[in-house]
């Protein structure tokens, strides 16, 4: 992956044709030429982000991963970012940042709910020797 080639937004913009067809997908280059006959989702979807950034597009269809797969086998390089160049596509940084915030709030609902049962528990150990040391006394 050392020698990865770098495309500035500028050169990719210019592959937006179907016999010559560069996307943007996590910030990475894929040369889908070859691909575009044989796509399952039509060549159409592909044309309209040729050149640009489809990483919405890509994952908003939710793609196997066999899908990726495949992407992984096109890929041409790295895209070069340039001052001025618009930010990545955040869908990445918001999935994986959605999915390690709602485990992260998976596990923090997990321990909030054994501290209830601890002390709910300790209150109703409470509340019984309590009730025990009452009958006790009658
Ligand atoms: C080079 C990039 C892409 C690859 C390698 C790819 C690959 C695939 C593959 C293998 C499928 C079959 C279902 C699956 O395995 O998930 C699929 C379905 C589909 N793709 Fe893509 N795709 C790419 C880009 C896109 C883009 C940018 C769109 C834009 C919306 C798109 C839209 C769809 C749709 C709508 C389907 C569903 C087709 C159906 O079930 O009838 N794909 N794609």
């Amino acid at each position: 992956m050392s020698d990865a080639k770098e495309f500035t937004l500028k050169e990719i913009e210019g592959h937006n044709t179907k016999k010559d067809l560069y996307m943007v997908i996590h910030d990475k280059v894929y040369d889908c030429t070859s691909f575009v006959d044989e796509h399952p989702g039509g060549e159409e979807v592909l044309l309209d982000v040729g050149g640009q950034d489809g990483t919405e597009a890509f994952e908003d269809v939710g793609h196997s991963d066999e899908a990726r797969e495949i992407l992984d086998g096109l890929l041409v390089g790295n895209v070069k970012r340039m001052p001025g160049d618009p930010e990545p596509k955040a869908h990445a940084a918001a999935a994986s940042g959605s999915s390690s915030s709602s485990s992260g709030g998976a596990a923090g609902f997990g321990v909030g709910l054994y501290g209830i049962i601890l002390i709910g528990g300790a209150i109703a150990y409470g509340v019984y020797n309590y009730l025990e040391a009452q009958k006790a006394q009658q």
